[in-house]
């Protein structure tokens, strides 16, 4: 049973050109904090809500096609791990489970061998970048650290700056930095500003995602101020959740977001990603951010290199969905552990 790609014949790892109306993007770089862009974002919020409750019935997409969206959505997808309780023997799964994210009979049922899907990334502590990066030795596959006193960001920052220092010493490709939400809710733009660009500074070569912690901004203009404060500072990607706040990623703030990417792009031609992350557990789910992201910005956003999922569950069920797609069965989920 072969799957029909997306599009018309699409490699999952394959880079098409970052364009948006026509116009040619280059990755994102810092520029001066403009306070008057911060100032002037209004957001109407039973306008995002209302579009955000039709994104289901505005696209959808069945069978083959429905199997194709699945598979870029692992190959967008940071398979996470941030428990307390994380050890190196689960993070040396989770990133088996990174190398071969499908069973081997639903591979060769869907006819995918060639592809060599693996996930986008690895995401981990700190303490955990170097068994990752050794577990992942010989694959592609970047290790994204969680550094800068994830989830609150509030530790010294003098320490979180090290801590980037230091993951991107054990070998981390990507650091997840977390912005100080008080600095939104105060508007403190140029101390945010400051503050993304140092960890950016930080991470040298490595990709940065900052994290806004959206659930703790209290609206949607503070969401969408905290974006582009973040993409001035020069940030890589702009992540919505740390998983941990009461509010993790959801469609409304999504949409503000990639819309400030959208407006970001077209004022500076430059281009930024977009990781909604936290409590993303279904393939359903996954479905619904794919229709956001092809609806606000078009196929160059789903691209593991300007989208990722940010999720530790939802790779299991993405799965299962796939063996219902070739078998016309679930099975249980205990028979799709992720790590
Ligand atoms: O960045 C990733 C998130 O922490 C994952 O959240 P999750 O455990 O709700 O999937």
């Amino acid at each position: 049973m072969a799957v029909k790609q997306q599009e018309q014949h699409p490699v999952i790892h394959q880079s098409v050109p970052v364009e948006l109306n026509g116009r040619l993007l280059e990755p994102n770089r810092r520029i001066p904090l403009n306070l008057e862009w911060v100032e002037e974002i209004r957001v109407n919020t039973s306008a995002v809500e209302r579009r955000a409750s039709t994104i289901d019935t505005r696209r959808s997409v069945k069978k083959e096609w429905q199997a194709a969206w699945l598979l870029r959505a692992i190959a967008c997808m940071d398979l996470t791990t941030l428990s307390g309780d994380d050890s190196a023997e689960r993070v040396k799964r989770l990133c088996a489970k990174a190398r071969y994210p499908l069973q081997r009979h639903i591979v060769e049922k869907l006819g995918i061998e060639e592809l060599n899907l693996t996930t986008g990334a690895v995401c981990v502590y700190h303490a955990f970048v170097e068994t990752a990066v050794k577990a992942l030795e010989g694959t592609d596959i970047p290790v994204a650290a969680v550094s800068t006193g994830f989830p609150a960001g509030l530790s010294p920052l003098a320490e979180r700056v090290q801590e980037i220092r230091r993951s991107v010493e054990a070998g981390a490709h990507e650091i997840d930095i977390v912005i100080t939400r008080a600095h939104v809710f105060n508007g403190e733009w140029q101390a945010l500003y400051d503050e993304v660009a140092a960890f950016k500074d930080a991470c040298g070569a490595a990709h940065m995602k900052a994290i806004l912690g959206t659930g703790d901004l209290l609206t949607l203009r503070n969401v969408a101020r905290a974006s582009v404060v973040a993409m001035m500072a020069g940030a890589d990607f702009i992540k919505t959740s740390t998983g941990k706040e009461a509010t993790n990623a959801t469609i409304p703030v999504s949409l503000v977001m990639v819309r400030a990417i959208r407006d970001y792009a077209e004022r500076t031609g430059m281009s930024v990603g977009f990781k909604p992350a936290g409590g993303i557990k279904t393939a359903k789910q996954a479905l619904q951010w794919m229709y956001v992201m092809k609806d606000e910005l078009g196929r160059p956003w789903l691209e593991p290199s300007l989208f990722r999922f940010g999720a530790s569950s939802m790779l299991a069920d993405i799965e299962r969905q796939l063996e219902h797609y070739i078998t016309g069965r679930y099975s249980a989920a205990y028979r799709h552990p992720i790590a």
